[in-house]
Order: structure tokens, then sequence, then C-alpha cells
């Protein structure tokens, strides 16, 4: 009883064309047409899709549902990462250890997050007396958003180093530019795609080699004299707030040799989340940036929010603070909802096989992709409003007086942008509460508009949505 098969009439090649050639709309006349789930031929293989009604129960389904196995078919990153990490290699400690020591202590880092996003506007966007245009502005961000990782990963030594900012902004876009030109091989089969990016990191045309060594160059002297302060102190010392010292007190990175062999398990382990968390958190950045800058009608609003908490503030934030800043929010959550990706967060069947409360049974090894854009713009979910960008769909007002806002971070069927169930991504109150910070800075120093005037459109790339590379226009408020 598996899923329907669309029909498809060439051989090898199958649904691949018409994926490539528009998934937007390809995959909304197969919904249509065949409900949900639904499978395609594509790349060389057989892909379930599940829409709003039965995507949850892939994600609430981990222990069967792989997404690490998945995501390596398209992008094979744990494999690279896997050649630093020899000794040590859980990604289920990596998760726990963001949730633990950066989600649930964000107080303790938020001066550091404002500092480290303020720099980085005064250095990439500055004083903008007369209106500047800004193309391509996904490269600002992300050197922005990369200040506080690497302060938080790193600690305020490393993080000072400007070859350290540069290595984490771009480590990421390097490997996923790469990897997205080549998914044409998959025509012959998924596994060309797959050799061919483990070929370009062998042989070094993927260079992470090159972040390796600024690594290396900058932390491995902070790490020898933190390991020597812990010998010589003992129980007196003082572990400082970031993921290298709580890393280098853990008993799987304990050691008193600081060899190139220790400093590569470090990499591998730093570098995974860098990799994890900059580019995404960059493009939710810009794609609300864009959202903001081409909607007049939601300016003076937004602005007042920003104005009445950084007065109350003093300029500077708290959680409590950033809590408040519901307007923010809802803007940030309804660009995520607007400008989610087509199809996305890939699962691979481990278990012998699947069914569905509907039914539909498929079978072990299949690949499932949720069909994002199916549950965020759906009117079971938002109304016949939709279509339409409304942040303040977010607050639920009642006839009491009473409202409620469901924040950005909290996941449910209408809005899996960070996925679900337990294994949800751990780091999107960090992402979120930067994304806030920076928007809020970004907002009370300049206007911001779309150089068109108008809302821009997404640059879509197979299945995944970017924002647009078009100008945007800053002019300082006074
Ligand atoms: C807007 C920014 C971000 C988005 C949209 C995003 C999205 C996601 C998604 C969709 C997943 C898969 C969840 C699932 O399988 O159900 C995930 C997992 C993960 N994310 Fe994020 N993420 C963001 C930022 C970050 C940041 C800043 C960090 C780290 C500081 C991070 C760390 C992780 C980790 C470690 C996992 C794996 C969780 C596990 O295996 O249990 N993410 N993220």
């Amino acid at each position: 009883n598996e899923p329907p098969l669309v029909p498809y009439h060439i051989p090898f090649i199958g649904h691949t064309y018409n994926f490539l050639n528009g998934s937007e709309n390809f995959l909304r006349k197969c919904k249509e047409k065949y409900g949900e789930p639904f499978s395609l031929y594509i790349f060389g293989t057989v892909v379930t899709f599940t829409g709003y009604e039965t995507s949850t129960e892939v994600l609430k389904n981990s222990d069967i549902f792989d997404f690490y196995s998945a995501v390596d078919k398209i992008f094979p990153i744990s494999p690279v990462f896997r050649i630093f990490n020899k000794k040590f290699h859980s990604l289920e400690f990596t998760a726990r250890v963001v949730h633990e020591q950066i989600s649930s202590k964000l107080n303790l880092y938020f001066s550091r997050i404002q500092k480290e996003i303020l720099f980085g506007i005064e250095k990439y966007f500055g004083k903008c007396e007369e209106p500047k245009v800004f193309r391509n502005t996904s490269h600002m961000l992300s050197r922005i958003i990369a200040r506080p990782v690497a302060n938080i990963l790193l600690g305020e030594e490393a993080s000072q180093f400007e070859d350290i900012v540069e290595s984490f902004s771009i480590v990421e876009n390097k490997i996923l530019t790469k990897c997205l030109i080549t998914p044409m091989l998959s025509f012959i089969h998924r596994s060309f795609h797959t050799s061919f990016i483990t070929l370009l990191f062998k042989f070094g045309l993927i260079s992470i080699v090159g972040h390796r060594d600024t690594f290396v160059k900058r932390c491995k002297p902070i790490v020898e004299e933190r390991i020597h302060q812990r010998k010589k102190l003992g129980e007196k010392y003082i572990q400082k707030e970031d993921l290298l010292d709580f890393y280098l007190g853990d008993p799987h990175f304990k050691t008193d040799v600081v060899d190139d062999q220790y400093m590569d398990e470090l990499f591998g382990h730093l570098y995974w989340l860098v990799f994890v968390s900059i580019n995404a958190t960059t493009k939710a950045l810009g794609f609300a940036l864009f959202d903001y800058a081409g909607r007049p009608e939601l300016w003076d609003e937004i602005y007042e929010e920003q104005l009445k908490i950084h007065n109350e503030s003093n300029g500077i934030l708290s959680t409590e603070d950033v809590h408040k800043m519901v307007k923010l929010d809802c803007l940030i959550k309804e660009s995520l909802r607007c400008s989610t990706d087509i199809a996305a967060i890939p699962h691979i069947l481990t278990d012998n096989s699947f069914t569905f409360s509907n039914g539909a049974t498929i079978p072990k090894g299949r690949e499932v992709y949720v069909y994002m854009r199916d549950l965020a713009f759906n009117n079971n979910f938002f109304g016949e409003t939709s279509n339409e960008f409304q942040p303040k769909r977010h607050i639920t007002s009642y006839p009491n007086g009473k409202t409620v806002h469901l924040p950005s971070t909290k996941v449910d069927k209408s809005f899996m942008t960070f996925g679900g169930g337990k294994r949800a991504c751990p780091g999107r109150f960090f992402a979120i509460n930067e994304i806030k910070i920076a928007l809020h800075k970004l907002i009370l120093r300049y206007k911001i508009r779309t150089e068109s005037g108008k809302v821009d459109p997404a640059r879509i790339i197979l299945t995944l949505a970017y924002p647009p590379n078009s100008g945007l226009i800053f002019e300082d408020r006074n």
C-alpha cells in the first residue's frame, strides 16, 4: 500500500526535469491530484513527500527516520567532519551541548551578543548620512551573525581575530555552493553526486583544511594557556563562559597534551556547529530585512516598539527586553513562514517499513521530504489569507482583552521551519535572539527600504529559498 507514485514517461529521468524546472508548481499539482503522502522518481530514486497532515508523523518518529543520513546524501558533510573527529563523534552529544550550553544560557551571553552585533553593523553598514545602496547583503549579514557565534563558541579572545570571523562566515557557504552545482549527476544515479562531492573534498577542491589552519593558529595558544591554568588552579579554576572551555573541561575532551590531533578533534566539533548555525540564521535575517524593507505599512509600528524598548532598557538589552519585542517577533515568524523552502528536512526510514495513519506504507531506506509550502500556505492553518503577509496572525486576541502570542521559537504542525519532535532545532532560541537583536539595532539606527520599492521575490535553487540579491537602501534616522 505504497503512497501513489506520480506517473512518468521517461525512464531514468522520471520527474527530475519537472522537479528542477519549477518544483513549486510541480509539487503543488502533484499534491492536488494525488493527496499526501505521494512519491516522485527524482535523481534516480523514489522520494516520498509529506504534506500538512502527515509531516508530523515523520518528525515525531525520529528514532526510525534518520535526518543525518538523508542530509549526507545531498551534502556529504558528516564524513568530512569525521576526518577531524577521530576519537569521539556523536551528533546527539552536539545537539545536547547546543541546548544546554547555548540556548539555556543565553542570558549569560546577552551583552556579548549585542556588543558583537553592534560592532558588525558599524563595520559593514556604518554611517549612512546620505541614502546608501547595499546589494548582495547576505555577504555582510553572515559576517554580522558570525561575530556573536565566534564569541560564544571560541570565547572573547579568539573572536577578536578577523580571520576567525571571516572563516566562520564563509565555511558553510563555500561548501553548500559547491554541493549545489552537481545535483545534475544525480540524473544518472544519486551516488554519483555523493561520490563527486566526496572527491572534491579529498582533492582539496572544497577546502576545509584552510579553516582548520586558521583555527589552530589562533586557538592553539589559547587552549594551551587555559589547560595550563586548569592544571595550576585545579578546583579553583573558574570555567569561562564559552563552548571552547566547556569542551576543555568535558571528560570526552580532557587532555594534558595539545597536539595536532587534539586540535583537529576540537575543530571538528566546533566547526560542525558553525556549519549548522550561521547560514540558516543569516538566511532568516536576510529574509526578515527584505520583508520589512519592502512593506512601508509595517515600519511605524515596528520602529515604535523598538524605540520604546530601547528607551526603557537604556540601550542595553536583557532577555526580558528581547522577549517584549512581540511585533518584531511576529514579523520574523511571518517572514520565516512565507520564505520557507519548497521542500526540506529530509529523512531516511531506517525501520523495515512505516505505515502512515492514512494507511500508506513506505519501505526501509525510503527518502522522505517535508513539502514545507503545503504547511506554510495552508488554509486549514492560516485561513483564507494564508497567501498574504500578515505578521499579526501570530497574535490571537480574545473578547476578554487577553492576547496570546505564539513566538517564532515554538514549533508546531503549522510551523516546522525548525523541524519538530524531539530532534527539533536546539539552536533556535539563540538564532531568533540574534535575529531580533540585529533587526532591533538596524531598525533603530536606519530607515531601510528596498531599492525597487517593492517586495523582492526570493531566489529559488532546487527546492531551497534564498533572500534576494537586490539592493537595500540604508539611511541614518537622524
Ligand atoms: C534560523 C536559523 C536556523 C534554522 C532555520 C534551523 C533549522 C533546523 C532544522 C530544520 C533542523 C532539523 C530538525 C529536525 O530534524 O526536526 C535543525 C537541527 C539542528 N540545528 Fe538548527 N536551525 C537554525 C539555527 C541553528 C543554530 C544557531 C544552531 C546552533 C547554535 C543550530 C543547531 C542545530 C543542531 C545541533 C541540530 C541537530 C539537532 C538534533 O540532531 O537533535 N541550528 N535546525
